[in-house]
């Protein structure tokens, strides 16, 4: 039979045995950059280049409505989430959303978050040890909350964070963690809609033009109101995804003991250095598979086609590490960055194209900025990385290194003199990203 006629087995399984090498390795083996293969029981075509990302993202060749498998929507995004929306109810959506691309609110989002970091570091001197994961993930809830308009003493950063975490943590497993991430959802959808009711009956003002009162006031033209639920999904999905800048804060912590050398730029002050490492980091580290949409018409690329309603997958890792855009992209090198700032298509860990008129991520521009002052930050932090397992398994959907990165001494600054007897170890176990 015609290898192009045959049918192809479902590779589901695969993908969850591999996880972000399942794509680039079926991509290896066929010519580099698109492949045929079946996903959750339908045909699918993956690829990949700054081509095929706008290929991917022209809205007559695949809606998001229907692509997000359930149990996506019922951990990451939520039920009725912007991302699966089309048209004109994408666009009005979306328009909760476009403040993020502006310069003042993420700088002011940005002050929130690095007044609790350096309070934060301030506190770390009463204990023996921190994992940078965890404490990121504090940190970013709270400046996120209190930006966001969120009553701090009704909500306490620390279980908002373990709850926003683990919605991302558990999108992409069968099991525990999945379990937890849904629960998570359930619990935090149900105090958002009701905090979005206080706001709407007026028991409680929300601070003028803050994510809350604008999610409590946003309108649809063709449904009105959003219903409180819904109100309370997109208010997650302004909260949820910002504090997993941690898993990058985590991998900036990992490139800095694997590189110390670009500590010094980032310690001096060096601003597009730090937006250079920011980029890197995104590009380098693992944390979006790809992007998928289905088909509205039969569509044919570089010789390949999937049908009508099957599934066309941006190979969104793949992407960041091809050898025909990056040169040597296994290589941790900021200074690429800077030579040549990435194209719009290039450069995809948060998505492609125009963020205000597609699916790209409206978050960017907040990621890079909260990446940047964190990284210099811990940059220009003394600490000790005691022995730890630093590996990062590339079969893990979201990974990150496994130890979450624990810190010890220095990071502490009283530590030495409240503790003078505390030995410093400088052993340390790393392993290459896989
Ligand atoms: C850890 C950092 C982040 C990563 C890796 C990330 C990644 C992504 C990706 C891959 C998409 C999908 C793009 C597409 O479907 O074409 C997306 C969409 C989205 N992101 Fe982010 N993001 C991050 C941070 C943020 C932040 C900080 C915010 C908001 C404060 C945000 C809000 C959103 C929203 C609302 C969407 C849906 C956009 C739409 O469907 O139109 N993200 N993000």
């Amino acid at each position: 039979m015609d290898a192009h006629r045959r049918p192809l087995i479902d590779r589901t399984p695969a993908l969850l045995a591999e996880g972000y090498a399942w794509l680039p390795n079926r991509m290896r083996d066929s010519n580099g950059s698109v492949l045929r293969t079946r996903l959750l029981g339908r045909p699918a075509l993956a690829v990949r280049g700054p081509e095929a990302v706008r290929f991917f993202y022209d809205e007559s060749h695949v809606r998001r409505h229907g692509a997000v498998p359930a149990p996506v929507l019922d951990t990451l995004f939520g039920q009725g989430a912007v991302h699966t929306l089309d048209g004109d109810a994408h666009r009005t959506r979306k328009e909760l959303f476009l403040p993020l691309l502006e310069a003042d609110p993420v700088a002011r989002l940005t002050d929130h978050v690095t007044t609790a970091w350096d309070e934060a570091v301030r506190s770390w001197s009463e204990r023996d040890r921190v994992v940078l994961f965890d404490e990121a993930a504090v940190v970013l809830t709270r400046g996120v909350r209190d930006w966001a308009g969120l009553p701090p003493r009704s909500f306490d950063a620390e279980p908002l964070a373990l709850d926003l975490v683990a919605m991302v943590d558990g999108f992409a497993t069968p099991g525990p963690r999945h379990l937890r991430a849904r629960r998570a959802r359930a619990r935090q959808e149900t105090r958002m809609a009701r905090l979005v009711e206080e706001v709407g009956s007026g028991d409680l003002v929300a601070p003028a033009d803050s994510v809350l009162e604008r999610v409590a006031r946003h309108r649809d033209p063709a449904e009105g109101p959003l219903d409180s639920r819904t109100a309370a999904v997109e208010l997650l999905n302004v909260l949820r995804p910002t504090v997993a800048v941690s898993w990058f804060v985590a991998f900036a912590a990992h490139a800095l003991h694997r590189w110390p050398a670009h500590r010094e730029r980032l310690r001096g002050g060096d601003a597009e250095f730090a937006t250079a490492f920011a980029h890197e980091v995104r590009r380098f580290y693992p944390f979006a598979p790809f992007l998928g949409g289905r088909t509205v018409t039969g569509l044919t690329w570089h010789g390949e086609s999937v049908p009508a309603g099957g599934i066309l997958l941006l190979d969104v890792y793949g992407q960041n590490h091809d050898e025909e855009l990056w040169g040597d992209p296994y290589a941790f090198r900021p200074e690429r960055l800077l030579d040549r700032p990435p194209g719009r298509d290039e450069l995809i860990p948060q998505g492609g194209g125009d963020p205000a008129a597609g699916h790209r991520c409206p978050g960017e521009r907040v990621t890079v900025g909260l990446l940047e002052a964190l990284a210099v930050r811990l940059a220009r932090l003394e600490y000790t990385v005691p022995e730890q397992d630093l590996r990062i398994p590339l079969r893990r959907i979201p990974t990150r290194p496994r130890s979450g990165f624990a810190v010890t001494g220095d990071a502490l600054p009283d530590r030495a003199s409240a503790h003078p007897s505390t030995t410093r170890q400088a052993t340390t176990r790393t392993g290459p990203v896989g």
